[in-house]
């Protein structure tokens, strides 16, 4: 048997900060001399982190789901990754994506002597999960990709950590641990833990209909979830002045988990991208030719309420 490639599996619900850890994975594995192959899914038909990862080999799997609706694409792109002899392979599933079903398509007959699954990480949002959880604040459908992604976790990061409480940590770490039965837990902000501990090798055979995955018990696993989540997109997007563009984020609807785009300021001619999770805003410059975008994910979007929300906001410097 040949060269078999590294795999690593990032997951977890959106926001929770997958990104931020595959960015540390990303540069670590460069620093040890590693290839590096990186596969990027997004629900929405655009992806404003590309500039994260230009140095890398890089595929985007845009408009769907790679854990189902684009299963044929993530194979398709399992053969590429095999020519271009990366070592090691990251994949970030969508903030929607059911884990086991990524691990299936890297473990079929024809992949399984050309890749190694070496450990399926899963992100928590620590100051989201109990509001998540809750049969009042959230949907069932929610809950039970929460579920998938924590019981089919080899590495469960805690991340957030900086946003919540000492009460209300240990109320999550006992919830977590109730769900994944003996899979590591590491607490971070930021994504901050030792880079040894994701990079460990925590798979050794993987049986994707182990009882340990809630979604693994059948050959059909229904994805009844991903059909209230939903992107959206503005691509008619205004120079904001800082303030106003807040004051909108803050007013979304609760059913919007999750903004990011790429945007200008009337204060300065430089590109911004924004993030948008767990109630906060960050925003960073960048140097990117993208034109601005805004993308909000969500539970059950009223999506004709939002846009006309979003015209009659910003309608007169649209025009
Ligand atoms: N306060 C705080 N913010 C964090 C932490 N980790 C990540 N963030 C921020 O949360 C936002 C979302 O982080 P990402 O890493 O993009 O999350 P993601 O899981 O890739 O998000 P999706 O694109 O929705 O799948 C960004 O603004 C991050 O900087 C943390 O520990 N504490």
């Amino acid at each position: 048997m040949g060269h078999t490639i590294d795999v690593y599996i990032i997951s977890g619900f959106l926001g929770s900060g997958k990104t931020t850890v595959l960015k540390k994975l990303v540069e670590a594995s460069r620093q040890q001399g590693k290839q590096v192959g990186v596969i990027l899914n997004e629900l929405g038909d655009t992806n404003v982190e590309q500039h994260l990862f230009a140095l890398e080999k890089t595929v985007e799997l845009l408009n769907g789901c790679i854990c189902c609706s684009m299963q044929d694409d993530l194979k398709e792109t399992l053969h590429q990754f095999i020519e271009h002899q990366v070592d090691v392979l990251f994949i970030e599933g969508t903030g929607v994506a059911n884990p086991n079903e990524i691990v299936e398509a890297i473990v079929s007959p024809e992949m399984i002597d050309h890749y190694s699954i070496q450990s399926i990480i899963s992100l928590v949002d620590a100051s989201q999960y109990l509001d998540y959880q809750s049969v009042f604040s959230s949907s069932k459908e929610i809950r039970t990709l929460l579920k998938e992604q924590i019981t089919c976790a080899s590495l469960i990061i805690l991340n957030k950590v900086d946003l919540v409480a000492d009460r209300k940590m240990k109320k999550v770490v006992a919830s977590i641990e109730k769900q994944a039965t003996g899979v590591p837990i590491l607490n971070s902000t930021f994504g901050n833990v030792e880079v040894e501990e994701l990079l460990k090798a925590r798979v050794q055979t993987l049986d994707v209909n182990s009882s340990k995955c809630t979604c693994g018990s059948g050959d059909t696993c229904s994805h009844h979830h991903h059909a209230t989540l939903k992107a959206v997109k503005f691509t008619e997007v205004p120079v904001f002045s800082k303030k106003e563009f807040e004051k909108w984020l803050k007013q979304l609807p609760k059913e919007v988990l999750r903004g990011k785009g790429i945007v200008k300021f009337d204060e300065t001619d430089a590109l911004y991208s924004f993030q948008y999770a767990s109630g906060h805003l960050q925003i960073e410059e960048i140097s990117s030719s993208q034109a601005p975008i805004i993308i909000l994910i969500g539970d059950r979007l009223e999506l004709t309420s939002l846009k006309d929300k979003y015209e009659e906001t910003f309608l007169h410097k649209l025009s």
